[in-house]
């Protein structure tokens, strides 16, 4: 079972002005069901995705649930430098219940696409990386049927693990291959932060059967910006859609000890913000998320602090 919990207002707290200059004074708390968003205003809903009950099959750390109000809290009281007439919405949490994972991501896949047909931009909180299967599934749900979404990842993980005995948090992308094997769609993926130290044999050959565009860490970095920028523009030239997802952990645990696998030689944020701006920039993206921020394990709120500084990016950009 899983269930639609309504935003909580008094998470939106921080420094107050009588000039909105602070995003909890922008935000506005509601009931998808009731939101009222038109084609011609720019509107970003924020949803959460409470489960990590894929990272405890996964045999990760658990406390990911608890990622969502953790980045809302940061992102509070991050500066509003947004248009005064685009809007930004809390549209609440989807809650996973008794472990139940599918019923969590059948749920958001509903809401996405009522977001999308409601005339709204999508960033979901997670929770673990399987908000990606529930996510992709609302965009494709709500597109054309002979388009093609493109999936990008910023991840030291491919996420390609068989779920033959199970789904989990390192079986989304392999899911939606599986989906596209069956049919339903086309299935283009590219994964930016790969390492060798956090992928197995298998893993690789995995991503090279279903026709996986990766770069390596050791080039996704500032050193190969002209190269990065040009891998992200040709993947995008070739699809209809955007979907961007980022699992926090592929950044470096100095940036973001806040994770349910901790990354020490992950990558840092200066490469994500380029390469955001470069898929912002193709008006091609359609939904994004944050994935596997687990408060339990943060210093200083230093992880939810850099999920929200993320999101505050494509809040003024998009
Ligand atoms: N979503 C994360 N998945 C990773 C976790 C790696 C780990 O536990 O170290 C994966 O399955 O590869
Ligand atoms: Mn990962
Ligand atoms: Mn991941």
């Amino acid at each position: 079972m899983a269930i639609y919990k309504k935003p909580n207002r008094k998470i939106w707290t921080g420094r107050t002005s009588d000039q909105k200059l602070y995003l909890h004074e922008k935000v506005e708390c509601t009931d998808i069901d009731k939101i009222s968003a038109s084609a011609t205003q720019k509107t970003i809903a924020l949803l959460g995705y409470a489960c990590d009950t894929g990272v405890k099959r996964n045999q990760g750390r658990i406390g990911a649930s608890a990622g969502p109000d953790a980045i809302r809290s940061q992102l509070g009281n991050m500066p509003n430098h947004m248009d005064e007439k685009s809007q930004i919405l809390d549209c609440g949490t989807i809650e996973c219940v008794d472990d139940d994972m599918e019923a969590a991501q059948n749920l958001l896949s509903q809401k996405v696409s009522k977001l999308l047909e409601l005339h709204t931009f999508p960033i979901l909180l997670g929770g673990g990386h399987d908000i990606a299967y529930g996510h992709y599934n609302g965009l494709l749900d709500h597109i054309e049927k002979d388009k093609t979404i493109g999936i990008i990842n910023f991840d030291a993980h491919f996420d390609l693990r068989s779920n033959e005995k199970g789904n989990n948090s390192g079986t989304p992308f392999y899911q939606i291959a599986q989906d596209a094997t069956a049919g339903k769609h086309n299935f283009k993926y590219l994964c930016l932060g790969i390492r060798k130290d956090a992928n197995d044999r298998t893993l690789f050959e995995t991503a090279i059967d279903f026709n996986v565009e990766f770069l390596r860490k050791k080039e996704f970095n500032m050193q190969h910006l002209d190269a990065v920028r040009q891998t992200i523009k040709d993947f995008i030239a070739g699809v209809d859609y955007i979907y961007t997802t980022i699992d926090l952990d592929g950044f470096s645990s100095a940036y973001a000890p806040g994770v349910s696998a901790a990354s020490p030689m992950g990558f840092a944020p200066d490469i994500v913000l380029k390469s955001l701006w470069t898929i912002i920039r193709s008006n091609k993206m359609i939904g994004m998320d944050i994935a596997e921020m687990n408060p339990k394990y943060d210093r200083d709120h230093q992880t939810a602090k850099l999920a929200a500084s993320l999101i505050q990016y494509v809040l003024h950009r998009i």
